[in-house]
């Protein structure tokens, strides 16, 4: 009896030979041991006892070690027999004779089954998957390929000792299993157990390739199918994956004996182009270009290797920049190819003596130049592309440092963003809910790629891989990575490959939508809308063709609706910053309407004075000026000036000490109009006062006729005090006053020419003597003189006897002019009350004016004052020419002077920042305007 056969404690009854043991054991032997066991347990040989059991022990069989372990990935399906209806199976099984006779029965009278219905186009579209071939490279030469065997399926089966490498060899890893299948055996080295070996079978690739391949092999299978697709106008994708060293530049390029994939592909272009010359099929034309993408630092940079010029920049997936060399024959285009090879950037590693240091991609683009003229479409042409991309490298395996280092993160990122691609595709087919994620913005080489790794258009993958040993983990890796990839379908494969042409179809598709949200968001996509139409126009013949594929709509939808969420938030930020342009171009048209508004208010204002002062001098037209000169129109200005001069004097002295210090300021002030560089400075002081003084009983008089004041308040001199024009409205009255004065010139003219031909005006103060001067003063030729010496230091010259003669009325007015005693006491009367006769001494109105103005102004006066001397001392130099001009009509000349003074000061202060007083309504500019146009009017009699 075998010992594994029997439990523990039986041993120890059968050993211990009780009774109860032995029956028990033999219940138990009737019971689960085999007739066999049964035998030789009952050999007699094997007696009862310890010397059996160790003879039991030695002839146990030792144990044998555990069978290996195999993963099988990417099994072939099978396919399951379609399910029975539930019916026939219920039904008991016929005997073989009556199913016989049964299956003659049917056979006689069924028709012929129908043909089987060929796969239409788009049924073998969709079986359609990526072509995932491998390339099993051989080993160094150096290196001995020791065959590892296979591993039994049979656990029963004696397993072969492991073999070991000896010297100068190398085990593989990596074994074809069948045309599409590999096995991967776990070196012993990488086992955690060495006792329990493992291997992993790799199904499913459309071609293994073993070692022995020749370069031709690998064209047939993998890219012929490619050349014929793109000579058919499809566009195609080849790209040669693999760690370092596994020669997929040998795959691509080859060598001069051994010509790789792409040599061989534009030999077969070529070929195929003869053939459709000879055939008299119309003709094509063939670009080539050949760049690469590598990384000196942190950036990519995509450098062309056809031509010397240097840079290219990658647009979303088109290179510009980029040259497209020409090709008519094959060996030209193999020099060509052959020049760009040795323009790429390689370098020597550990792994790899000539290693690639960049992503290399080569386009040859076929132009069906034909077609386009004929028909009048628009060109299309395919691209078939190959790519041999630079390797993933092992920094213990290449030991590169530095730059070297730098490159190998570029190249494995690289590596790792393709594969990213292709698996994110894969999952959103699995499970269309996953989004395809955008992985490709994360390289270059994959944004021109973008096309292809989204499953639009047609790629096949060859991976290269090294058999060996030592090349397990890199092998391992890239079969675990991209055996899943051959299950990508390509369903929705885009037939024209025609950038452009695409780009416009997108367009086209935003368009669509666009208008379908349009009625909901209407104002926001007012923007879009605008240049949606002129996409639609440029895009009419594409959205035509689009109609008819159906199946490639559906595709781009997910990018559609990328591109339009984009367009919505670029209409939404152009409509954010619309609309804050039309908060601003609002607000300064609210400004513009204040202000039509304000100089509206400044217009009607305006208007308001020129009427008041238009019915004042209506007003003034009306009420005659008595004037009782009778020949002082003939006499000399300066005897006339002088009496003047005398009564005002008079009137002067009489008023009170405060007003004498104010009229001595206006004097000060007016003297400082005065030319320092006069020839008689002593006298114009006192010429000065004593003009002051006529030309404040000037205003004076007039006051009391233009606004109606009492005669007996006017007699103060400082009621003319210059100071006075700081309050406000003090200005008009005295422009006003300032007016009156030059109608009244005027008017007197009139009576001086009337008096000339033997009229005499009538006059209330004709014997008034006080009036006489004043009527003189008022005498234009009088104020001319008067003026004269004031300001004219040549008029001062002419009529230095009057300016003498004024000086001594100064020194005694009360000596010279009693009249002007009766005048004061007239106002001493009068002051306080109200005196409406107007026809009461004048000298007496001005003095009670001036101290009104006086005690309203006296407070301001004092600063006032002390600027306008500065003001006026400032302008002193500068009236140099001023006192040399000609005579003019006093009145004309006054308002001159005055008006030029005040506008200088308002100047001023306006350059100072302070506001003047004076514009303190904004009139006074307005009116000093208006009484210069009329000052300038000519004068009659002047
Ligand atoms: N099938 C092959 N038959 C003969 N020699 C090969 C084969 N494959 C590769 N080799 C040789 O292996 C070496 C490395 O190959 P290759 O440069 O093509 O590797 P690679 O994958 O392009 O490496 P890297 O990614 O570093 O550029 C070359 O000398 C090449 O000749």
């Amino acid at each position: 009896m075998p010992p594994h056969t029997i439990s523990f404690p039986f041993c120890i009854h059968n050993l211990l030979g009780s009774r109860r043991g032995i029956s028990k054991f033999r219940s138990f032997r009737r019971k689960y041991c085999t007739p066999e066991a049964r035998r030789g347990a009952e050999r007699p040989s094997e007696g009862r006892g310890i010397r059996s059991i160790h003879h039991r022990l030695s002839v146990m069989e030792p144990p044998s070690p555990p069978p290996p372990t195999t993963v099988r990935r990417n099994p072939p399906r099978r396919a399951r027999p379609p399910p029975t209806p539930l019916a026939a199976s219920a039904k008991p099984k016929p005997s073989s004779l009556s199913r016989l006779l049964d299956d003659e029965a049917a056979a006689a009278s069924a028709p012929p089954p129908p043909p089987p219905p060929p796969p239409s186009s788009s049924q073998s579209q969709q079986e359609e998957r990526l072509k995932v071939f491998l390339r099993i490279r051989p080993l160094p030469e150096r290196c001995k390929p020791v065959s590892r065997p296979t591993p039994s399926k049979d656990p029963r089966r004696k397993q072969p000792k492991h073999h070991h490498a000896g010297p100068g060899e190398q085990l593989c890893c990596l074994a074809p299993t069948g045309p599409n299948s590999v096995a991967l055996t776990v070196p012993r080295s990488k086992l955690a157990d060495p006792k329990r070996g493992r291997t992993e079978v790799f199904d499913g690739f459309s071609a293994v390739f073993p070692p022995d391949s020749t370069q031709l092999d690998i064209f047939a299978q993998v890219m012929s199918p490619l050349v014929e697709d793109f000579l058919g106008g499809k566009s195609g994708l080849l790209v040669a994956m693999g760690p370092t060293g596994s020669g997929k530049t040998h795959t691509v390029f080859g060598s001069t004996r051994n010509p790789g994939i792409l040599p061989l592909t534009l030999r077969e272009v070529f070929n195929a182009q003869d053939q459709n010359k000879a055939a008299r099929q119309p003709a094509r034309s063939f670009y080539l270009s050949m760049f690469e993408i590598l990384s000196e630092g942190k950036g990519e940079r995509i450098l062309d290797l056809l031509s010397d010029a240097a840079e290219c920049v990658l647009q979303q997936s088109t290179i510009k920049g980029l040259e497209e060399v020409p090709i008519s024959n094959s060996a030209d285009a193999e020099s060509l190819v052959s020049r760009g090879i040795l323009k790429r950037s390689t370098a020597a590693t550990n792994a790899n003596s000539k290693s690639s240091r960049s992503q290399c991609i080569i386009t040859i683009r076929a132009d069906h130049k034909s077609r386009g003229r004929d028909s009048g479409h628009s060109l299309s042409s395919a691209v078939l592309t190959i790519a041999d991309l630079a390797g993933a490298e092992r920094e213990r395996r290449t030991g590169n440092q530095g730059p070297r280092l730098l490159e190998s993160n570029f190249i494995n990122n690289t590596s790792m963003v393709f594969s990213l691609c292709l698996r994110s595709l894969l999952e959103h087919q699995k499970n269309q809910k996953k989004p395809l994620e955008k992985h490709f913005k994360n390289s270059m080489l994959t944004r021109y790629l973008r096309d292809y790794l989204e499953g639009r258009k047609k790629m096949t993958l060859i991976l290269n891989v090294k058999p060996g040993d030592d090349d397990y983990l890199d092998t391992s890796f890239l079969l675990r990575q991209a055996s899943p990839y051959m299950k990508i379908k390509y369903t929705t494969l885009v037939d024209c490959s025609d950038l452009a042409s695409q780009k416009r179809s997108n367009a086209s598709l935003i368009c669509q939508e666009s208008k379908k949200k349009r009625k909901v968001h209407k104002p926001e996509v007012l923007l879009v809308e605008q240049k949606e139409i002129v996409d639609t126009y440029s895009i009419t013949k594409v959205s035509e063709k689009d109609e008819e594929q159906p199946m490639f709509l559906n595709s781009e939808l997910p990018r559609v609706s990328r591109s339009e969420a984009i367009m919505t938030n670029f209409a939404r930020a152009l409509w954010t910053v619309l609309k804050q342009y039309k908060n601003k171009l609002l607000e300064s048209k609210n400004a513009a309407e204040s202000m039509k508004e304000l100089i509206r208010d400044k217009d009607i204002q305006i208007m308001e004075l020129k009427k008041e002062l238009e019915v004042l001098n209506a007003r003034c037209s009306c009420k005659s000026v008595p004037i009782t000169e009778e020949s002082s129109v003939n006499q000399d200005d300066s005897v006339l000036s002088g009496q003047a001069v005398r009564s005002l004097i008079s009137l002067s002295k009489k008023s009170d000490q405060d007003d004498s210090l104010v009229a001595e300021e206006v004097s000060e002030e007016f003297s400082c109009h005065v030319p320092e560089k006069t020839s008689v400075p002593c006298i114009l002081k006192g010429e000065s006062d004593s003009c002051d003084a006529s030309y404040m009983s000037l205003i004076g008089e007039q006051e009391p006729c233009s606004r109606g004041f009492q005669p007996e308040k006017s007699c103060h001199p400082d009621a003319f005090d210059p100071k006075f024009d700081t309050e406000k409205g003090s200005t008009k009255v005295q422009l006003q006053v300032l007016h009156k004065e030059l109608d009244r010139s005027e008017s007197f003219t009139e009576q001086t020419s009337a008096q000339a031909v033997g009229v005499t005006p009538v006059s209330g103060h004709s014997d008034n003597r006080s009036d006489q001067s004043l009527s003189e003063a008022n005498n234009p030729e009088s104020l001319n003189s008067c003026l004269r010496v004031s300001y004219d230091t040549e008029g001062a010259r002419s009529s230095q006897s009057s300016l003498q003669g004024m000086v001594a009325c100064q020194k005694k007015p009360r000596d010279l002019d009693p009249e002007s005693e009766i005048c004061e006491k007239a106002a001493a009367e009068h002051d306080g009350s109200q005196a409406p006769d107007q026809k009461s001494d004048r000298g007496g109105m001005m003095a009670s004016a001036a101290k009104a103005a006086k005690d309203r102004s006296k407070g301001s006066q004092a600063g006032e004052t002390a600027d306008k001397k500065k003001e006026a001392c400032a302008d002193g130099p500068g009236d140099t020419k001023k006192t040399r001009r000609k005579l003019q009509p006093a009145a004309a000349m006054m308002l001159k002077e005055f008006t030029g003074a005040d506008m200088a000061v308002d100047t001023k202060r306006e350059e100072r920042g302070k506001p003047s007083s004076r514009d303190g309504n904004g009139q006074s500019e307005e009116l000093i305007r208006l009484l210069k146009v009329k000052g300038g009017r000519p004068v009659r009699g002047a």
